[in-house]
């Protein structure tokens, strides 16, 4: 049999397959008939096809994909469903990208798959444009003969919180491309649109690694995912029974794509620079290091052969050994590297935004975090299978989750004030483990609490954070269900054809 991720992205023709029974159902069967409807008002037609992706929330392992390493992430309800239509040969050859929530309003763009995304100019409709070009990019790659581009109109319905660290921008990039594949009747092994998705959200300005489209595309109802990269794998991870996941908001916003220079694309430049600095102390060529590491997962391979050298294969201790604890300038880094920065960076206008913006860079810092946190990930898969009590295991599991937290907002530096606060407070109230998840500065924390004691979790936690900001006026008291919620791993990508 086929592996999961070797598979297509299935095609159903009822919602029972995605969103299973009861209450849930009636609210996607709610939801699919309001768009359809919208659909037929905006654009004069029913839809073709839908396709739904979802959101995520990471459990562990933070900042370390682009770096190469493996992530633990689920999927989670929210999603982002995408109606879809080809327009008819007398129609205005255009991309019409619609939003059933009026706050956005519509976006046309030309059917040109070649045209680029205006970074400078953000808007919503941009992330439909980026699985539009990846469509084609990677159909043209493949050798695939799609034809000339035709127009096509498009209603959007998202339900993950924008700027929340759930991963609302790429279930909008991974429903588009796929929306826009089932409209033309093509499909791929869901692996390779995990890969092309990753490659074509790139076009938004981050850097992103592939964790979030890898979970969105690949999830498992009734699972988490331990993700691999190069290649891209997913292993079915199954959550101790007696325990939940409650996700926070932390109502800071996190706009990963705003805030690209000085955050996100900061952290991934910095991992490449300790990389190729940490190469460069224990015994490689400079010109080699620079040509040939690109990640911190690099630099582990060649601590082996470089064993002798730092007296151990541990890149945790040859960070310790190498890497001074004080920030690096440009000029130190580069007279160990004995190459400017900008041509290290292979002059990637992303990167070059990043050095306009840094002061300084804290290698010893992130690498030490990058390290750290690829072993939790599997100190994390392997304390859920081993043999021991629950109780036990709960309790490793929060140690873990624990740690994360400590190394992202001390060493990675991506937590803030808000987070801090709301970690705090999960804690204070029985949390076996909360931490920061997603790229952070804002947006939300995961929390690991028994069963048993949920509601009264979720009640403490409103009384606690989220009525003093009710009562600012920072949120309206009839939404705070969609600000702190239980979560099991729901199931990934799926077409929809009635
Ligand atoms: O773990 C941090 C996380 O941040 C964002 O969500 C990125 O899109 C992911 O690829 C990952 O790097």
């Amino acid at each position: 049999m086929a592996k999961h991720e070797e598979l297509p992205v299935p095609i159903y023709s009822s919602l029972e397959p995605v969103y299973g029974e009861g209450s849930q159902l009636e609210e996607a069967q709610l939801r699919f008939n309001n768009l359809k409807a919208k659909f037929e008002q905006v654009f004069g037609h029913a839809p073709d096809v839908f396709a739904r992706s979802p959101g995520r929330v990471n459990l562990i392992g933070e900042h370390i994909d682009y770096e190469g390493y493996s992530v633990l992430p689920m999927a989670i309800r929210q999603d982002t469903i995408v109606a879809i239509r080809k327009r008819g040969a007398g129609e205005e050859k255009v991309l019409r990208i619609a939003n059933v929530n009026e706050k956005y309003s519509m976006c046309i763009y030309r059917v040109d798959p070649n045209q680029e995304v205006d970074l400078k100019n953000h808007k919503w409709g941009h992330y439909f444009i980026c699985g539009y070009k990846g469509y084609y990019e990677y159909t043209k790659s493949k050798g695939v003969n799609v034809g000339e581009p035709v127009g096509l109109d498009v209603l959007i319905d998202g339900t993950v919180h924008t700027s929340s660290g759930l991963s609302s921008s790429t279930a909008f990039v991974c429903s588009s491309t796929i929306a826009i594949m089932a409209v033309f009747d093509v499909n791929f092994p869901k692996k390779e649109i995990a890969q092309l998705t990753c490659d074509c959200e790139r076009h938004i300005g981050t850097q992103s690694g592939g964790m979030d489209q890898a979970i969105s595309v690949m999830a498992k109802s009734g699972f988490a995912e331990l993700i691999d990269f190069n290649p891209i794998r997913a292993t079915d991870v199954q959550l101790p029974a007696g325990e939940t996941f409650v996700i926070a908001n932390s109502l800071a916003e996190s706009q990963k794509a705003v805030t690209a220079a000085t955050n996100y694309n900061n952290r991934v430049v910095e991992c490449q620079l300790a990389a190729i600095v940490l190469c460069i102390k224990l015994g490689m060529k400079p010109q080699e290091a620079i040509s040939k590491v690109k990640t911190l997962s690099d630099v582990e391979g060649l601590c082996v052969s470089f064993a002798e050298g730092c007296g151990s294969s541990d890149p945790v201790l040859a960070v310790k050994e190498y890497l001074k604890e004080e920030p690096y300038t440009a000029e130190e880094i580069e007279k160990i590297t004995e190459e400017g920065l900008p041509s290290i960076l292979g002059d990637n206008p992303t990167s070059l935004d990043v050095l306009k913006a840094a002061k300084h860079f804290k290698l010893r810092q992130r690498a030490a975090h990058v390290y750290s946190e690829a072993r939790r990930v599997y100190a994390f898969k392997d304390t859920v299978s081993a043999s021991l009590s629950e109780e036990e295991k709960l309790k490793k599991l929060g140690e873990l989750m624990n740690d994360s937290h400590h190394s992202c907002s001390v060493l990675y530096e991506c937590s803030c004030p808000e987070l801090e606060e709301l970690v705090k407070v999960c804690r204070n109230n029985g949390a076996l483990g909360a931490r920061l998840t997603g790229a952070g500065w804002g947006g939300c924390a995961v929390a690991l609490v028994k069963e048993s004691i949920v509601p009264q979790f979720i009640l403490n936690l409103k009384e606690q954070f989220y009525h003093s900001r009710i009562d600012k006026g920072v949120i309206n008291k009839n939404d705070i269900g969609l600000y702190v919620f239980a979560s099991k791993p729901s199931s990934g990508a799926a077409i929809f054809k009635f």
